[in-house]
């Protein structure tokens, strides 16, 4: 047990997928995992292990935002030696050609700062998927008759932007979507030599105004969870 995952050693497999919703956790482990268990509901912030195809895999809520994140994938790496992170997580698309329910792959995430700026003091570190798991990840998508975006996203701390030229400027630059964990996730892999992928599905466009429902955050987002799947464990 850590201060905030209730699992004990050994209920947490190596290969962990992350929403940020507990909810979204507990529909992807019920519906994709063989025999899930629920292994920590400490705040909550719900973790399932069962296996996938015979491999075990945890997945556990992150909470919304860096921080949250951070305390999240810092406990899993460090004190139950998770060595594989996907964020399966909701975004707001920033282009006109990504639509409603498109899944992207972000390489890179760009950022203001991250929970982790505090030691990289004046570096602006470029934090980046892990090569193996977007490669695998591009090709599980097309496997299952998915064309993914593969590109940068931009990790914010703000849901409700007050800052529409940020946006803008971000826009021009060719940022696909905007959400809030996939930077400090990736800056953290590298920190600790572990790999890790975001994989989002558009649940809200910034440029139209279209939004999905709650539920649909929750439980909607089949594709993605089965590619993240697909990346861990390919072939
Ligand atoms: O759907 P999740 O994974 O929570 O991700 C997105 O949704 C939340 C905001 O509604 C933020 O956590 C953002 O990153
Ligand atoms: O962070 C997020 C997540 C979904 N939609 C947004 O606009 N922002």
């Amino acid at each position: 047990m850590t201060i905030h995952i209730g699992a004990a050693p050994g209920d947490i497999a190596p290969t962990v997928l992350m929403p940020g919703d507990p909810l979204r956790a507990r529909w992807a482990a019920e519906t994709f995992l063989d025999a899930p268990r629920c292994v920590t509901e400490v705040r909550g912030m719900l973790g399932y292990t069962g296996t996938w195809r015979g491999h075990p895999v945890t997945v556990q809520g992150s909470g919304m935002g860096m921080p949250s994140l951070s305390i999240y994938a810092s406990e899993l790496i460090r004190e139950y030696g998770v060595t594989t992170l996907i964020r399966i997580g909701s975004c707001g698309a920033m282009q006109p050609h990504v639509a409603l329910r498109d899944v992207i792959l972000a390489m890179t995430a760009s950022s203001i700062g991250t929970p982790s700026s505090t030691i990289l003091r004046e570096v602006n570190f470029a934090p980046c998927a892990d090569w193996g798991l977007l490669q695998a990840a591009a090709a599980a998508a097309q496997d299952q008759g998915v064309t993914p975006h593969v590109g940068g996203i931009w990790s914010t701390d703000t849901f409700y932007d007050e800052r529409p030229d940020l946006t803008d400027q971000l826009t021009r630059h060719g940022t696909l979507a905007v959400e809030m964990e996939a930077a400090e996730l990736y800056t953290l892999a590298a920190r600790h030599k572990a790999r890790a992928l975001a994989v989002l599905t558009v649940s809200d466009h910034l440029q139209t105004g279209q939004a999905l429902p709650g539920d649909q955050r929750e439980t909607g987002f089949a594709a993605m969870v089965e590619i993240a799947l697909a990346a861990a464990f390919p072939g």
